[in-house]
């Protein structure tokens, strides 16, 4: 977070890219309704002056269209560097004026009228798949990079973080016996503080439970058994993989979700995205959003990938190469022969991480592979759409996969790209896989071929942690190829693994104290460091817990091979 400007008595709070607000454990979203927020800006000496809130953003170019404010507060005294919690760190630029307050300006969506068929047909100028996606949802059949337009939204999702703060704003502007806009277009996935006995996290759950009953939600995977996930069938795990799973991803439609990780979703060739609790507030009661086209940049993955390789490292090179703001505000479109050939999970992990790079959306289009997919998910019918020949791109990326290297982010930035075998020397406490970026089927798979392919024992510990209830179930059930029919449990165990943990966000990102394989102390094996090889997607300090962490984002191949040496390791050491 940055102070940008103090003028005529005004402060004003732009929340910039991942780089500025990274440290933090909730970016942007919404810094006056998110349950922390309020009190840890009163501890520095801000009136925090509810009503001052144009609207919330994921960063300051994405604001001017409402005049460009995003929040404005009162300092009472100077700022300097404090420390969030355990899990945050940042600072805050010093300002000693004194600030007045600004009128509220309320903005009012058109009334919603019935989706109209795609406007490709008719359009006059060639449009990129992003730009034809929001052409649709605005039912506007011309527009352009930096317009803005009011969005019909597909799907709404929202968790146990932020599901109870967009409730509050939606009772607070709609009316305490308001209804939302359509029950069957909200999904509700508590995942992120679930195997904890934190009581302000179990009271999150139950206010999601409390506003499904009451507003009869068709989509709520809850969970009452937090002793046994498996008594509970309805519990999935983390929302953007049991969004996909569960059949609410489909191209051609604008999925939003209250988590910067929504950008998932795009894998479908669909536009999805992060938003605040202030706009989901406003979206449960319209099915709208007010949203500013953004401008795409195109990169073309091409050529062979090397079968040591993972989708993670595509997109560590991406972010490597244009940095963790190269793409604020912008949608990253990936095409080519290598993202072809990827299958849906793992075009998942390549459209999860554009938000590490500041992108609004990621897309890949859509194609055989997801329509194979979809075919036992859903039902509802689907209208892809593609970027023409000639759509205008900001800018163009082109990469030769067939040269690429294991790669890893490291400490403590998802853009301080790294070769694998660079880091050889960085001894490590322990390994971490799970997540929405690598907790998925497949990810256990990969890392499964590394202990097969080893045939030895891990020399840390290493923590296993199925994104949800399906994933768990497959790496009990599904043999490993070239394995004679064993099973990632099967292989994990031999290799002295820590048992599968249940599903959810685990520590990914910190979480309660008592979160399972949260970076709480250092491990037996190496005392005075905290060193994690992970397969998770942020690694700024005290993401994954303790302040002083360090994290080494790596694909389960990378992870699984380092915690078979203690070291960061090029998992071409057991795969060739
Ligand atoms: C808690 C949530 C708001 C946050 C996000 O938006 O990304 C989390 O999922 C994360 O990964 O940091």
């Amino acid at each position: 977070m940055e102070l940008k400007s103090c003028s005529n008595d005004i402060v004003i709070f732009f929340l910039n890219s991942q780089t500025d607000i990274g440290p933090d454990c909730c970016h942007a979203i919404d810094i006056i309704t998110c349950n922390y927020w309020p009190a840890m800006l009163t501890s520095l000496g801000f009136t925090v002056e509810e009503g001052n809130i144009l609207r919330d953003y994921y960063n300051a170019s994405s604001a001017p269209s409402l005049g460009g404010l995003t929040v404005i507060y009162q300092p009472q005294k100077d700022l300097g560097s404090f420390c969030f919690s355990s899990t945050s760190q940042f600072s805050v630029n010093k300002c000693k004026k004194s600030a007045v307050s600004k009128k509220i300006v309320s903005v009012m969506a058109p009334q919603q009228s019935e989706r109209r068929p795609a406007t490709t047909g008719s359009v006059k100028n060639a449009m990129t798949l992003t730009e034809k996606i929001f052409s649709r949802a605005s039912e506007k059949p011309q527009l352009s990079p930096g317009d803005n337009v009011w969005v019909n939204v597909d799907i709404l999702m929202t968790h146990d973080v932020c599901g109870p703060g967009s409730f509050g704003i939606f009772k607070k502007e709609f009316g305490e016996n308001a209804k939302v806009w359509d029950r069957e277009k909200i999904v509700i996935i508590p995942d992120h503080y679930i195997f904890t006995s934190d009581e302000r996290a179990n009271r999150n759950v139950d206010i999601l439970r409390d506003f499904c009953m009451e507003q009869n939600i068709k989509y709520f995977y809850d969970i009452k058994d937090l002793g046994n996930f498996k008594a509970n069938p309805d519990y999935k795990g983390v929302c953007h993989i049991a969004l996909a799973q569960e059949g609410h991803c489909r191209p051609g439609e604008v999925l939003l979700g209250t988590d910067s990780h929504t950008c998932t979703a795009g894998a479908f060739g669909q536009f999805a995205t992060g938003i605040g609790n202030t706009d989901a507030g406003f979206v449960l009661g319209t099915g709208k959003v007010l949203l500013k086209v953004p401008p795409t940049l195109r990169f073309v993955l091409d050529g062979e990938m090397p079968d040591y390789l993972l989708a993670k490292d595509l997109i560590l090179q991406i972010i490597g190469e244009i940095s963790v703001a190269g793409a604020t505000y912008k949608s990253m479109e990936f095409v080519g022969t290598t993202v072809e050939r990827l299958s849906m999970e793992e075009r998942m992990t390549l459209c999860n991480m554009v938000v590490e790079a500041g992108g609004k959306n990621g897309v890949v289009p859509a194609d055989g592979t997801t329509f194979k997919y979809l075919e036992d998910k859903t039902s509802l019918p689907y209208e892809p759409v593609y970027s023409d020949e000639k759509a205008s791109f900001l800018s163009e990326y082109r990469f030769d996969i067939s040269k690429l290297e294991p790669l890893v982010a490291k400490p403590h930035s998802p853009d301080n790209r790294a070769l694998a075998r660079e880091c050889k020397d960085v001894k490590i406490d322990r390994v971490y896989i799970g997540s929405c970026t690598g907790g998925k089927t497949e990810d256990f798979l990969a890392a499964a071929k590394v202990f097969l392919a080893s045939g030895k024992k891990v020399k840390v510990p290493t923590f296993l942690v199925p994104a949800t209830q399906k994933v768990w179930m497959d790496v009990y059930t599904l043999p490993v190829p070239g394995s004679g029919g064993k099973t990632c449990s099967q292989i994990f165990e031999e290799a002295g693994c820590d048992t599968p943990a249940s599903p959810s966000c685990g520590a990914c990102l910190g979480g309660p104290k008592d979160t399972y394989a949260r970076m709480n102390e250092p491990m037996a094996s190496c005392l005075s460091l905290q060193v994690c090889v992970s397969t998770t997607n942020r690694n700024f300090p005290g993401r994954m817990g303790h302040k002083e962490g360090q994290i080494y984002l790596a694909s389960p191949y990378t992870a699984a091979a380092s915690a078979l040496t203690g070291y960061v390791t090029d998992p071409r050491e057991f795969l060739e």
